[in-house]
C-alpha cells in the first residue's frame, strides 16, 4: 500500500535526514518508526502526502508514484494525525471534525452527521463535546477529536506523528488502546511516528527502527524485541526486552493448564471427596455448558457439609483473562488479583488456567520460535527470564 524505494532526503541546506529507505507497508498494517529525536521519522512520514519531497528515490502509495499525484487530492485520501491533535481553535469540535468531508463537498448535514459518527467512534458523545471549542477540551480529548478528524472522510492510509504524545502515561495508554480496537473495526493503513519503544512496540504490527537517517532493523515487534538485527537495535530496544515481549506474545492453549474442576450443580460432598481424593485445595467452577461461574475451596466444601450444591459456595473469580491476550495482562492480572494463576477464557468458555510456570515456558517459546524464523543463535535468555 505504502512503499519506500531507495528514497533520500537531503535539505536544502546540506543537512540528510534519511538515506536509502526502502520498506513496504501492506494494506491495513499499522507501522511504527520508531528511534531516537532527528533520526528522521518525522521526515519519512511526510514524503508520503508530500509534505515533503525526496531528493532521491520514490514513494509509492497504492502503486503509484506519488510525485504524478496532485498533491490535493493525494491528501484526501490520507489521514494527518499531528500531537496535540492540531485542530483550528475557532472551530467547534464538530467543525473540527466536519473539515475535510465539507473541504470535499459533502453537504453541510451530511458532514456534520459523519463528524457526530466519528466523535462518538472515539468515544466523544457529540452532544456533549460537539459544541465545544478545542480550549474546553483535556488534552487526550483533543487528542481523540485530532483522529474522528482524520478518520472522517475514510481515507485508506493514516499518518500519524506522536498522535499521543502530549499526555500523561495513563492516558496514553488508553488511547492507544482506544486507537488499536478502533483500528481491527477500520483497518486503516497506518504509519505512525514515535520515540517510545513501548509504544512502537504495543501498536505496530511491524517496526521500523531507525538510527541516524537509516532503519536499522524493520520487522516485527517479536522479532525485533527477540532478536535485535544490530548492537545499536539491542541497546535501543533496552536490556528489559524479555519483560517487553511480555507484550508482544499471546496466551495460547498450549500454554494452558487443567485445574480440579467443578460443576455448579454437583453436590458439594461429591466434589469435596473428589477434590480430597485428587489431594486439590482448591476447584474452578463450572456450569454444564462449562461457562466460568467461580471457584472452590476444599475448605468451603468441608464446612458446608452434605448441604447444597457447588454453585452456591463458589466465589466469583476475579482474576481471568480472554485467550489471545498479551502475557503482560495476564500477569498483571495475577499480580493486581495476588492469584497464582488466571482464568483464560474463549468468548464465556472456561479453557484453563495459566500459572507462573507456563507464562515463563510461554516467554521462551515465542523467543525460540522468533530464533528459528529468523535464523539467529545469539538470542539473549538472560534478558527473558528476567521476566
Ligand atoms: N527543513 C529542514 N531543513 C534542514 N534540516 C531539517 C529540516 N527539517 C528537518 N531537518 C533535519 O533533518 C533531520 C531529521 O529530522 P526529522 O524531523 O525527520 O526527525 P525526527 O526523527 O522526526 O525527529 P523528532 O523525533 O525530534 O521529531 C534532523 O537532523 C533535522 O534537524
Amino acid at each position: 500500500m505504502i512503499r519506500f524505494e531507495q528514497v533520500g532526503k537531503v535539505y536544502p541546506d546540506g543537512t540528510t535526514a534519511v538515506r536509502d529507505l526502502s520498506f513496504e507497508v501492506a494494506e491495513g498494517e499499522l507501522v511504527t518508526l520508531v528511534g531516537p529525536s532527528g533520526c528522521g521519522k518525522t521526515t519519512t512520514m511526510m514524503m508520503v502526502n508530500r509534505l515533503i519531497e525526496p531528493t532521491a528515490g520514490r514513494v509509492l502509495v497504492a502503486g503509484r508514484d506519488v510525485r504524478g499525484a496532485d498533491p490535493v487530492l493525494l491528501r484526501r485520501g490520507i489521514g494527518y494525525v499531528v500531537q496535540q491533535g492540531g485542530l483550528f481553535p475557532h472551530r467547534t469540535v464538530l467543525d473540527n471534525t466536519a473539515t475535510v468531508p465539507a473541504l470535499i463537498g459533502w453537504k453541510r448535514a451530511r458532514a456534520r452527521a459523519r463528524a457526530a459518527e466519528l466523535l462518538d467512534l472515539v468515544g466523544l458523545d457529540p452532544a456533549v463535546y460537539g459544541p465545544r471549542y478545542p480550549a474546553q477540551l483535556s488534552g487526550g480529548q483533543r487528542q481523540r477529536v485530532g483522529v474522528a478528524r482524520a478518520l472522517a472522510a475514510d481515507p485508506p492510509v493514516l499518518l500519524m506523528d506522536e498522535p499521543f504524545g502530549a499526555v500523561d502515561p495513563v492516558v496514553r495508554e488508553r488511547l492507544q488502546n482506544e486507537f488499536l480496537r478502533l483500528q481491527a473495526t477500520v483497518r486503516k493503513t497506518v504509519l505512525l511516528v514515535t520515540h517510545d519503544i513501548e509504544e512502537a512496540v504495543r501498536m505496530g504490527d511491524r517496526i521500523a527502527v531507525y538510527g541516524e537517517g537509516r532503519i536499522e532493523q524493520y520487522d516485527t515487534p517479536a522479532v525485533v524485541l527477540g532478536a535485535p538485527a544490530t548492537p545499536y537495535v539491542a541497546r535501543f530496544v533496552g536490556a528489559d526486552r524479555g519483560l517487553k515481549r511480555l507484550s508482544v506474545t499471546a496466551v495460547e492453549p498450549v500454554d494452558l493448564e487443567e485445574p480440579p474442576v467443578a460443576r455448579t450443580g454437583e453436590p458439594a460432598r461429591e466434589a469435596a471427596a473428589r477434590m480430597r481424593a485428587e489431594g486439590a485445595r482448591w476447584a474452578v467452577v463450572l456450569s454444564d455448558s462449562g461457562e466460568l461461574h467461580g471457584w472452590v475451596s476444599a475448605d468451603a466444601l468441608a464446612e458446608a457439609g452434605e448441604r447444597g450444591p457447588v454453585g452456591g459456595l463458589a466465589r466469583r473469580m476475579d482474576a481471568w483473562v480472554p485467550l489471545g491476550s498479551p502475557l503482560k495482562q495476564a500477569f498483571g492480572e495475577m499480580l493486581q488479583q495476588d492469584a497464582g494463576w488466571v482464568a483464560v477464557l474463549d468468548g464465556a468458555r472456561f479453557l484453563g488456567v495459566l500459572t507462573p510456570a507456563k507464562l515463563h515456558e510461554a516467554l521462551r517459546r515465542s523467543v525460540d520460535a522468533d530464533a528459528r524464523g529468523v535464523g539467529r543463535d545469539e538470542v539473549d535468555f538472560d534478558s527473558v527470564s528476567d521476566a
